[in-house]
């Protein structure tokens, strides 16, 4: 089988060194030769653990290689993942320009029968116009199918995800197309649901705004532990016990970001005000995610009285950990914020770098230590393990206030307040 990828972002490239290394002959195609030619000589254009040496190791088997040349890409290939990016629209709904695109593209080119997989998160029905558009580019009739196959991998984790899948979605319209896909994955150890298309693509944004749900519940929780002074993260651990809710996404923070939460569950709901449904429950995840860092830069008025003229250690800029991406990153928000009450903000990420717009107004230091030397308050904004390992005894001397306010509750709160720090984190302290 010969498998084109297109699209070769994060999705798009796991997908491709996934598709390899179960001994596939990939293609990935991308429009930005820069990335291409990158791709080509073993270097990622992302920050992931682990993805470089797996890159070096399927461009070396021979199995994969990459390319900008769309039609003999197209012809050569007999099964084309698309892992083109669907940003969101001012009014929240998926921009579908690039699968389009992709869409006519395959159509033009389209020289024998050939399976259409959409990886990339599309709004239910998007299989259907996929389809539409592969059609109406033709120049003359070939047998295609259409199938969807969304994608449930983690950044910073997308090689263990895409290679340990808790589940495989396929959504088919025919039983031979969802059989092929089911072969291709014959040696993935998960369940293989098989659907159909529209179910497929529901079953995706049903599942990352479930997530956030978790997330913005235990978050509103964590201002309630605050008023009463219990500790949230025990509130998550007793809650979790109980298989039937799980420990995992209950972690309280300063709420959710990246190139996922965010946009899918805006695009939900923007689907379902389209069809004149209303999710109450999600508009309200929303609304909390919104407001949810106010809260601990609050805690900050209160104890620092304003930040005007006070020196803020911001720490992480990626949205988590494991990743340089800062795509709706919360300290993203928070460092516009500080900036614009006229705190001087520096701020240190293992692998993240400033916007170009804040890079006049916040300085990017290259040490935790540059970071917090002089500073009146540290933010803890993404849980790096480098962060969890800081020598506080020595920075405290260096600090002009020891003043830690930790958005994502991963410091010792009671050795650090032994050692003469004021510490909050997010109902807990
Ligand atoms: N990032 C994630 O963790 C993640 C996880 C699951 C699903 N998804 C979904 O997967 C999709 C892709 O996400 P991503 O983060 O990889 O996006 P991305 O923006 O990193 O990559 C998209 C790539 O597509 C390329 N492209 C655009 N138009 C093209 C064309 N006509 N021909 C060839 N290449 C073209 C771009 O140059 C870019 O390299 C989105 O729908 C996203 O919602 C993302
Ligand atoms: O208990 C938690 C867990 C996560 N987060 C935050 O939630 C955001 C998203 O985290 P995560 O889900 O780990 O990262 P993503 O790479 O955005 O992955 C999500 O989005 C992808 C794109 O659709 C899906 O494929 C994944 O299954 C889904 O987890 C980050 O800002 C985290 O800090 C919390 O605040 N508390």
């Amino acid at each position: 089988m010969n498998i084109l990828v297109i699209g070769t972002g994060y999705v798009g490239t796991t997908t491709a060194l996934v598709l390899a290394e179960m001994g596939w002959n990939v293609t990935g195609l991308d429009t930005d030769v820069g990335k291409i030619e990158r791709l080509r000589q073993g270097l990622p254009h992302f920050y992931e653990p682990g993805v470089e040496p797996m890159l070096r190791k399927q461009l070396d088997s021979g199995r994969l290689r990459f390319t900008a040349h769309t039609r003999e890409a197209i012809e050569a290939a007999d099964t084309i993942f698309i892992c083109v990016g669907t940003p969101p629209l001012p009014d929240g709904s998926a921009d579908l320009r690039y699968i389009k695109q992709v869409a006519e593209d395959i159509g033009r080119n389209l020289n024998a029968y050939k399976l259409v997989v959409i990886k990339s998160t599309v709004p239910v029905g998007t299989q259907r116009r996929v389809a539409e558009w592969v059609g109406a580019a033709q120049t003359e009739p070939k047998q295609f199918d259409v199938v969807s196959n969304p994608e449930f991998l983690r950044e910073g984790k997308a090689l263990y995800d895409a290679l340990h899948p808790d589940r495989i979605i396929i959504g088919a319209d025919t039983v031979s197309a969802g059989q092929r896909m089911k072969n291709m994955y014959h040696s993935m150890d998960c369940p293989i649901l098989v659907t159909t298309p529209k179910t497929a693509e529901l079953i995706k944004y049903a599942a990352n705004s479930f997530l956030a749900t978790k997330i913005s519940y235990i978050n509103e929780l964590s201002r309630l532990c605050d008023k009463l002074g219990i500790n949230v993260k025990e509130v998550a651990q007793g809650i979790g016990l109980d298989p039937r809710i799980g420990t995992s996404f209950l972690q309280a923070g300063i709420g959710y970001g990246g190139s996922c939460f965010p946009k899918d569950v805006a695009s939900l709901l923007h689907t379902a005000h389209e069809h004149g449904s209303e999710l109450k429950l999600l508009e309200e995840v929303v609304a909390v995610n919104r407001t949810q860092y106010m809260h601990l830069l609050e805690k900050a008025r209160a104890r620092l009285g304003d930040f005007s003229g006070k020196k803020v250690a911001l720490l992480g800029l990626a949205f988590k950990p494991d990743t340089d991406d800062i795509r709706e990153s919360i300290a993203i928000r928070i460092a516009e914020r500080l900036v614009d009450e006229r705190a001087y903000v520096a701020a240190h990420d293992p692998a993240a770098v400033l916007p170009a717009e804040l890079c006049a107004s916040v300085a990017q230091c290259s040490s935790v230590e540059q970071a917090m030397q002089d500073a009146h308050a540290v933010f803890l904004c993404t849980e790096w393990d480098e962060y969890l390992s800081i020598d506080w005894a020595a920075v405290k001397h260096s600090m002009h206030q020891p003043n830690i306010f930790d958005g994502r509750n991963v410091l010792d709160a009671g050795k650090l307040t032994t050692m003469g720090f004021f510490y909050q984190g997010v109902g807990y302290r």
